[in-house]
């Protein structure tokens, strides 16, 4: 990279210390990486926030912190972060501050400076991602006060969705609600995507531009999409965070009419069934015992049957999923699972790819359950048609590439 110096607010600073703030409904994920090594310098995480269980792991430098902070919601556990790695590493060393922000809408397609008029916009947009956007706010109001003077970058998940053709983005309903209310699929966790995509294609010594790719993010939100020509051009997730795929306490995809029906039988109102569909659905609502994907297998393991349930249903929905993808690809290079799940559920990955034969898929049993590790995250069958690959996402790696793009952007302006 040129420039190793960035003026912002008329302050030069050297800018190759990038603080990445993941916050999500349920957890904090954070990265400090000198840019452009991509050398994690510290990374924390507070997890399960809300419950008795709430705890937070920081790695600065080696220096191992845990930290129990029983129910404690995002905003304290926001607290504890930041003064945890401002105890261990000056302030003065981070340069810009990347946060993920769920939902862009419309109007956010690109990396985004943030000011007062872009958080409000993003507030504006919360109804559509009540899941995300509010904890996201709360992530850059705590970062903004604590490091007031760094330039601080919204990357959105809906970006790299943004270019979808028409044909894949709008529901068949009235155009108005379209053109005068937004109503579209928008898709999201589109940093994950493109962030394995990329490195797919470099694995596979492929130009990125020239891959047809389906990308199964397989977290405690999933989505798939279909990436062609570097760009995604269609997605299981739409006007909300809640379509698609079966999820840990989402429904995904439902009968439009289900919402009528059961506020009649029950007597519930929509937001209140809608929450039920975000909340206590998925995995979750199957199995009436967890989200969590590592218990509902252990549990199956153990003859619980609505456990074994959750974990059919999961698979199978995401294999139709990915065969409704394919048409959008024409041609399928490869398979990427990625996310907790996709990551680490070796048994996933095999019922899933089991219903995709007919695409030319089908997986290596041992490779499978090495996770690829030892085949370079191949877990296919050697002279199967299809590569299939885990590859590990890193949305703070690639929110920090982003920051560092639009650093670099702004630098050339200022000049
Ligand atoms: N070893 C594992 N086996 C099965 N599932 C796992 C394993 N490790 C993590 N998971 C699952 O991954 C999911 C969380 O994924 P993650 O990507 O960490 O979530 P988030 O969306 O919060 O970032 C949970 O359902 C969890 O059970
Ligand atoms: C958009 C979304 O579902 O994000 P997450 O997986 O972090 O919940
Ligand atoms: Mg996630």
């Amino acid at each position: 990279m040129r420039a190793q110096y960035l003026s912002v607010n008329g302050v030069s600073r050297v800018w190759n210390m990038i603080l990445v703030i993941n916050t999500g409904s349920s957890s904090i994920k954070m990265a400090l990486l000198e840019m452009p090594s991509e050398r994690v310098i510290a990374e924390g995480a507070a997890v399960r926030l809300g419950e008795e269980e709430a705890s937070l792991n920081w790695n600065v430098g080696g220096d191992i912190q845990h930290v129990a902070l029983p129910a404690a919601g995002p905003d304290v556990a926001m607290q504890q972060m930041l003064a945890i790695l401002f105890r261990r590493m000056d302030k003065e060393r981070i340069t810009a501050v990347g946060h993920r922000v769920v939902h862009g809408g419309e109007r956010f397609i690109a990396p985004t400076l943030l000011d007062d008029a872009v958080i409000a916009a993003i507030e504006e947009l919360s109804h559509l991602a009540p899941l995300h956007n509010p904890p996201n706010l709360l992530g850059i109001r705590a970062a903004m006060r604590h490091l007031p003077a760094v330039a601080h970058i919204a990357v959105f998940d809906t970006a790299f969705h943004h270019a979808m053709p028409l044909h894949a983005s709008l529901y068949a309903v009235p155009y108005r609600w379209y053109s005068e209310y937004g109503v579209r699929r928008y898709g999201f966790h589109g940093t994950s995507h493109h962030y394995v995509a990329q490195q797919a294609a470099d694995r596979l010594g492929r130009s990125f531009s020239d891959c047809h790719l389906l990308t199964a993010h397989l977290g405690n939100g999933c989505s798939a999409a279909a990436i062609a020509g570097g760009i995604s051009v269609d997605t299981t997730m739409g006007m909300t965070p809640l379509e698609g795929l079966v999820m840990g306490t989402r429904s995904g995809d439902v009968d439009p009419g289900l919402h009528d029906y059961m506020a009649r039988q029950t007597g519930a109102s929509l937001s209140e069934i809608t929450a039920a569909l975000n909340r206590q659905s998925g995995l979750l609502g199957l199995s009436g015992r967890s989200n969590d994907m590592r218990a509902l297998l252990a549990a199956a393991d153990e003859g619980d049957v609505r456990a074994g349930l959750a974990v059919d249903i999961f698979c199978f929905r995401l294999a139709k999923a990915l065969a409704g993808l394919a048409v959008s690809l024409g041609q399928i290079d490869a398979l990427i699972f990625t996310g907790g799940i996709g990551e680490h559920a070796d048994v996933v990955r095999a019922k899933t790819v089991q219903h995709l034969s007919l695409l030319g898929l089908v997986l290596d049993a041992h490779r499978n359950s090495e996770h690829g590790r030892l085949s370079g995250g191949l877990i296919s069958a050697v002279g199967a048609q299809v590569p299939v690959l885990v590859i590990a996402t890193s949305e703070e790696t690639m929110i920090a590439r982003y920051v560092v793009d639009m650093l670099q952007r702004l630098d050339r302006t200022a000049e």
